[in-house]
């Protein structure tokens, strides 16, 4: 026997489309990030991968994708639980930033250093900037970074992977994990077992389920990698995604 595992990037945001670094700012889907998450679901539904319980983070561009997802696939009444160790990766004083001039700044080597390196964090956010998330309320009684790397993604990620999502795999549960470009890596490294440096070329493309079979006994994976869904649109949207900030 084997569980059943999603993942989902939630759809393009409207930060994605100015190309923004965006981080924890809560950002809204746009009109294609909303298509996306509905086709998402689609793809879902037409392939048999019906979830019986959501995960989230605490961002509306996950949350929102997770609602249209559900709905078109009509699995909108699953029961929902939100946790913020979900959340995008904190881009730290980057939040904001515009991607191509942050690379003309610094250099393609900084550049991608700050986006896809596993552990070199980007500087940190000051609490008076205002895209930092200091104060707000979802965060309370919670750390609040001031940037992360990876690693540090991995690490306030994997309690929560073990605590929430685990549990509902092994009662058997069709499990969906709506979440982000950078806390899908860090699972995903957790669960194909990626090394340190490898996890640089990995990226997630938005809206389109990612179905991993995890072995009952171990959780590893039957097939690495997982598959997605609409393959040829995955392959097509991954480029994209590592292409960002160049020109
Ligand atoms: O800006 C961000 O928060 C992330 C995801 O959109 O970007 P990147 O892919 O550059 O890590």
């Amino acid at each position: 026997m084997t569980y059943t595992l999603i993942l989902l990037r939630h759809g393009e945001s409207e930060w994605n489309a100015k190309n923004l670094f965006t981080g924890w700012v809560d950002v809204e889907l746009n009109e294609k990030g909303w298509g996306e998450a509905v086709r998402g679901g689609e793809l879902l539904k037409a392939e048999g991968y019906l979830p019986d319980v959501v995960h989230t983070s605490l961002l509306r561009r996950a949350i929102m994708t997770a609602n249209l997802a559900l709905d078109a696939a009509d699995r909108h009444w699953i029961p929902v639980k939100r946790n913020w160790r979900l959340n995008e990766r904190h881009y730290g004083d980057l939040q904001g930033k515009n991607k191509a001039e942050t690379l003309e700044q610094f250099g393609e080597e900084q550049f991608m250093t700050w986006r896809r390196s596993y552990d070199v964090p980007p500087p940190e956010i000051s609490a008076d900037n205002q895209y930092s998330q200091e104060g707000d309320p979802r965060y309370a009684g919670e750390p609040t970074p001031a940037t992360e790397c990876l690693k540090d993604v991995l690490e306030r990620a994997l309690p929560y992977w073990e605590s929430g999502v685990v549990p509902d795999l092994k009662a058997g549960k069709t499990v969906l994990v709506a979440a982000h470009g950078n806390s899908l890596r860090a699972i995903i490294k957790h669960l194909d077992g990626i090394a340190d440096d490898d996890i640089v070329g990995v990226n997630v493309p938005t809206g389109i389920p990612l179905v991993y079979e995890l072995d009952e006994e171990t959780l590893a994976p039957v097939k690495a990698g997982g598959t997605y869904l609409d393959a040829d649109a995955a392959a097509a949207a991954i480029q994209a995604v590592a292409n960002q900030g160049k020109k």
